[in-house]
């Protein structure tokens, strides 16, 4: 096994903590799903919040899907002035066999524009 970073990133529509952690547990799992990976293979997250996002920690909904014994840290996101608003950003380290060239990286709901050399959904 070999420790990989996966990303990823999800855009919200508003800042509302319902809101804020569904969307951050439609990233995480499909982060999981599409590296076949489970809740074992995870050695820590790390999370991000654009500074517009106040209502929720996104590591609550990590929780919320089980994940309770992975290390997590939430910051702020620099307030780069022109970036995208209200995004939500994972980097998590994972214990996985797959070669680097075929982890997948996940940017959901218009966060393609951040990485499109990494992102697949467009
Ligand atoms: O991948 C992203 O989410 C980006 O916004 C790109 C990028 C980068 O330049 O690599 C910029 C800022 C974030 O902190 C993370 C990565």
């Amino acid at each position: 096994m070999t420790v990989r970073a996966i990303r990823g990133a999800t855009q919200l529509d508003a800042d509302e903590a319902e809101h804020l952690l569904e969307r951050t547990a439609e990233l995480m799992t499909e982060v999981l799903d599409r590296n076949d990976l489970t809740s074992d293979d995870v050695i820590s997250i790390f999370l991000t919040a654009t500074p517009d996002l106040r209502s929720a920690f996104p590591a609550v909904a990590v929780r919320n899907l089980g994940i309770t014994d992975v290390p997590m840290m939430c910051a702020q996101e620099i307030g780069v002035p022109g970036a995208l608003p209200r995004v939500v950003r994972l980097m998590a380290h994972v214990e996985t066999d797959r070669p680097r060239a075929d982890i997948r990286h996940v940017y959901l709901h218009g966060t393609t524009v951040l990485r499109d050399d990494l992102a697949e959904d467009r």
